[in-house]
This record gives structure tokens, C-alpha cells and sequence, in this order.
């Protein structure tokens, strides 16, 4: 495809989000099977343009004095990808496949937009109205912290030590441009890729197929490394899901000890199986509701709970920027419901002297602290502890990591953010039981 099709698709991407208001990922899926003769590399083209322009839909529509799914495109190709103005102009008059040519008013507001600087904090920082409060309530730059999760992410990668250490997987990722991580020692990074530019492949590289290498957030990493010193321990992955805290732990066990992992919605745990027979992780025991599993007999005897609580997924909007713009008010009331639950059923495996984790995608005070608060007030055999000494018990941080998550503290946990930590948005919290 040329680019002026290109870009009329992705309009027509957008527009469709806009009216359906449904998961943005289905709906590129749903138009690449409407539109076979979209080869994968147009179709990258233009998922990473509708990502990139619903990443920071309020700004440019602000910038544009247009909201219309055809003004945040265009506006996006100038303000983000850096296109000129008479790129844009030629690919949208382009017969027979581009958008339209431009009017006299989109070609000045794409030569000359309004200042961004003028606009209220919740456009500056792109975020919805209602949701800019919570943010300002967690931060001392909101806005700088919203800007934030308008940049595309890195992909970070977990080495599995079960199979593989840091440099061999940094020499097998090499064409990949990895790095190592600056917070979890056995993690390397793959920048994001710049605006039209392809991100490199990973999936078909022979070390995820051998269980070398994981992505996992270098976030979702500090949070299972807070599980501390686990290796021989009796350890519940309360929330697995697909289990990628599951692996985590597993692989800081060395195969000592044992994991439980459980997941109230037993069809989430589908994926653990492969995962765990490729990374060759071999203490793990799956229970799932599904097959009658249950938890009864492992009441009060766990060294370790982790609660990774489900959650608004705030902390992912770099990844998801859909979610950001549909979050509703009465969506985040559900989750804070279901994060009271989930603690107070993980508190009741936790032994005597045990630890219980809880962590969330999320950077909402709402869904962290006050949950932490509230459990706290009726359970004062529970008391938070240090998170960052847990993490360094393993061994695991990166040099330097340590000043850096100090910086993210506070007296529940600590809050990791793509301005503070360059990683996705978590919190994470350690309490004992005495
Ligand atoms: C954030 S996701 C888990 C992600 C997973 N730990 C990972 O790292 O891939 C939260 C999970 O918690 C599960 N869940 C919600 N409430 C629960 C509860 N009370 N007990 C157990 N699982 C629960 C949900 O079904 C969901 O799969």
C-alpha cells in the first residue's frame, strides 16, 4: 500500500473506535481480515499510527482545534512522526486511495497549531478529565507523568536463569539491539521503536522458542522480585492468570520449594502450561477452578502470598492506549471491590512470620494505598516492610537500581511510573504477618 491508503485506513481505524468504543486491537483485526491486501508491513504502518494518535488523541485535537478522527491523524503525522506539511497534503490529495485533499484550515492548523502550553493540565497531560485528579493526587508533575504514557514502550525481557544467563541471551539478542536493563540484573531491553519504523521481531527468535528469554516489563520484574529470597519456600501466585509472575518466581526458586498458582477465572490460566514447560520451570503446581482445584488445604501455610491484583491497568496505557480513554469511574469502583477481596483471601494462606505481596498495573492511590489502608485497619497482625530491601535480598537489582526505586517510596510501597522508572506504572507492597 502507498502511504496516502495508508493513512485513510487508519482514519477509518480510528473512526471506528471512536463510534464503537470497543478494544482498539480489535478492531486493526478486524480490519486487516476485511482488508486482505494489507501485507503485514502496512499493517504495522498503520497500527502504530492509530496507537500512536489515540496514545495522544486530546493534545493533538487540542492543538488542531479539531477532535475529528481525520484532524488527530493528520495531527499526528506532524506533531509525532514529524511529517511536513506538504507530505501530508500530497498523500491525502493522492487519487485514488487517500484521505481527501486538506482545506485551507487543516493546512494552517498543521503549519500553525495551537501552543500545547495553553491548555488545560488534562489535555496537556493526555488524560480524560475526570481521571487527571487521580493522577495530580499521586505525582507532583502530572502532567509530565501523563506525557509519559503517551511514548511508545520499550519491550524489556526477562533472562530465565532456569536456562540461560544475561550474556548469552544479550549475544542471541543482539540483532534485536537489546540492552541490559538499569534496574533488574538479569533483564535486557529492546528500545521502542522511532514513529514509522518497524519494531524488530522477537517472537520468532530460536531464544523465546527455547524458553531462554520471556518479555515481561521490567516493572512486572521489581514487582516478582519482591516476593525476596524464595528459593525452597511455599509460595502462592494467587492471581497467575497466564503466569507471567508465575515464571518470574519460579525461576528466582531455582526449581526449590514450591509455587501454587491459582486464578479465581480458571480459563486465564490456559497459556501456564506451555509457559512453564518451555521455561523448564518444574515446582510449579497448577490449581484451577475449572477441574475443581481448590486452596483449602494450603490455608495459613504459605512463607509467601503474591496478590498481583486484577486492576484498572492504568500502568499499561503506553501499551494499551485505548484503556486510558475508556476507563469509566464506575469500571474503577469494580476493581477496587475485587482488590479488597483478592487481599483479604490471599491474607488467609499467609503463615505465621509469611510474607504477602500485593501489586497492581495501576498508579491510582485508590487502588493501592487505600486498599493497603483499609486491610490494614482489621488486620494488625499484618505490617507493610521494605519492598526495595525484599527486591535487593535477591540479588537481582541492577547496580545503581536501588537510588532509583527509593526515589518511588512511600509508606505502603513503592509507585513505579514511565517518567520515574521508564517502566510500566506499578505498585508494589510487602507486608509480614507477625
Ligand atoms: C493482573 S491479572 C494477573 C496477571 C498475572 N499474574 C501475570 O503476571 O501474568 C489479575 C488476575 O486476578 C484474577 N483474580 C481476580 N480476583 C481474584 C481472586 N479473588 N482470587 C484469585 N484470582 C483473582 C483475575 O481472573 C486475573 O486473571
Amino acid at each position: 500500500m502507498r502511504d496516502a491508503g495508508r493513512i485513510d485506513a487508519a482514519i477509518e481505524i480510528l473512526t471506528e473506535f471512536e463510534n464503537r468504543h470497543l478494544p482498539i486491537k480489535d478492531i486493526i483485526s478486524n480490519w486487516g481480515r476485511m482488508n486482505r491486501y494489507a501485507g503485514s508491513g502496512d499493517r504495522a504502518w498503520i497500527s502504530g499510527l492509530v496507537l500512536d494518535a489515540i496514545r495522544s488523541k486530546q493534545s493533538i485535537g487540542w492543538r488542531m482545534e479539531d477532535d475529528s478522527p481525520r484532524a488527530v491523524i493528520l495531527g499526528a503525522l506532524r506533531f509525532l512522526w514529524d511529517w511536513s506539511g506538504q507530505r501530508i497534503a500530497d498523500a491525502a490529495a493522492e487519487e485514488p486511495h487517500g484521505a481527501g485533499a486538506l482545506s485551507e484550515v487543516e493546512s494552517t492548523r498543521l503549519s500553525e497549531p495551537r501552543e500545547i502550553s495553553d491548555a488545560p493540565a488534562h489535555v496537556q497531560a493526555d488524560m480524560p478529565e475526570w481521571i487527571y485528579p487521580l493522577l495530580a493526587a499521586v505525582s507532583d508533575d502530572p502532567v509530565e507523568e501523563g506525557q509519559a504514557f503517551t511514548g511508545r514502550a520499550p519491550v524489556d525481557i526477562r533472562v530465565n536463569l532456569l536456562k540461560s544467563d544475561v550474556a548469552k541471551a544479550e549475544k542471541a539478542l543482539a540483532a534485536a539491539n537489546a540492552e541490559r536493563s538499569a534496574l533488574v540484573a538479569n533483564a535486557l531491553r529492546v528500545p521502542a521503536p522511532d514513529a514509522d519504523a518497524k519494531a524488530p521481531a522477537l517472537g520468532p527468535m530460536p531464544a523465546f522458542g527455547k524458553g531462554f528469554v520471556e518479555v515481561q516489563d521490567a516493572g512486572s520484574q521489581l514487582a516478582a522480585l519482591a516476593a525476596g529470597k524464595v528459593e525452597g519456600l511455599q509460595v502462592m501466585d494467587l492471581c497467575a492468570g497466564a503466569g507471567g509472575k508465575t515464571l518470574a518466581l519460579a525461576a528466582m526458586m531455582a526449581n526449590k520449594g514450591q509455587v501454587y498458582a491459582w486464578d479465581a477465572d480458571g480459563r486465564r490460566l490456559k497459556p501456564i502450561f506451555d509457559r512453564l514447560r518451555r521455561a523448564g520451570a518444574r515446582n510449579v503446581q497448577v490449581r484451577s477452578p475449572l477441574d475443581g482445584g481448590s486452596l483449602e488445604d494450603l490455608a495459613a501455610r504459605m512463607d509467601v502470598v503474591f496478590v498481583d491484583a486484577p486492576c484498572s491497568g492504568s500502568g499499561t496505557w503506553r501499551r494499551k492506549p485505548d484503556t486510558k480513554w475508556r476507563l469509566s469511574p464506575q469500571q474503577l469502583e469494580s476493581r477496587t471491590a475485587e482488590q479488597d477481596a483478592a487481599l483479604l483471601e490471599g491474607s488467609t494462606y499467609v503463615k505465621p512470620g509469611g510474607r504477602l505481596i500485593y501489586v497492581t498495573c495501576s498508579i491510582f492511590r485508590e487502588e493501592n494505598e487505600d486498599r493497603l489502608k483499609t486491610f490494614l485497619a482489621t488486620h494488625e497482625r499484618f505490617s507493610v516492610v521494605d519492598p526495595i530491601e525484599a527486591m535487593a535480598s535477591t540479588g537481582l537489582l541492577a547496580e545503581g537500581a536501588r537510588e532509583r526505586l527509593e526515589a518511588c517510596r512511600n509508606e505502603y510501597g513503592i509507585r513505579l511510573t514511565p517518567a520515574r522508572t521508564g517502566t510500566d506504572g506499578f505498585f508494589i507492597s510487602v507486608l509480614q504477618k507477625s
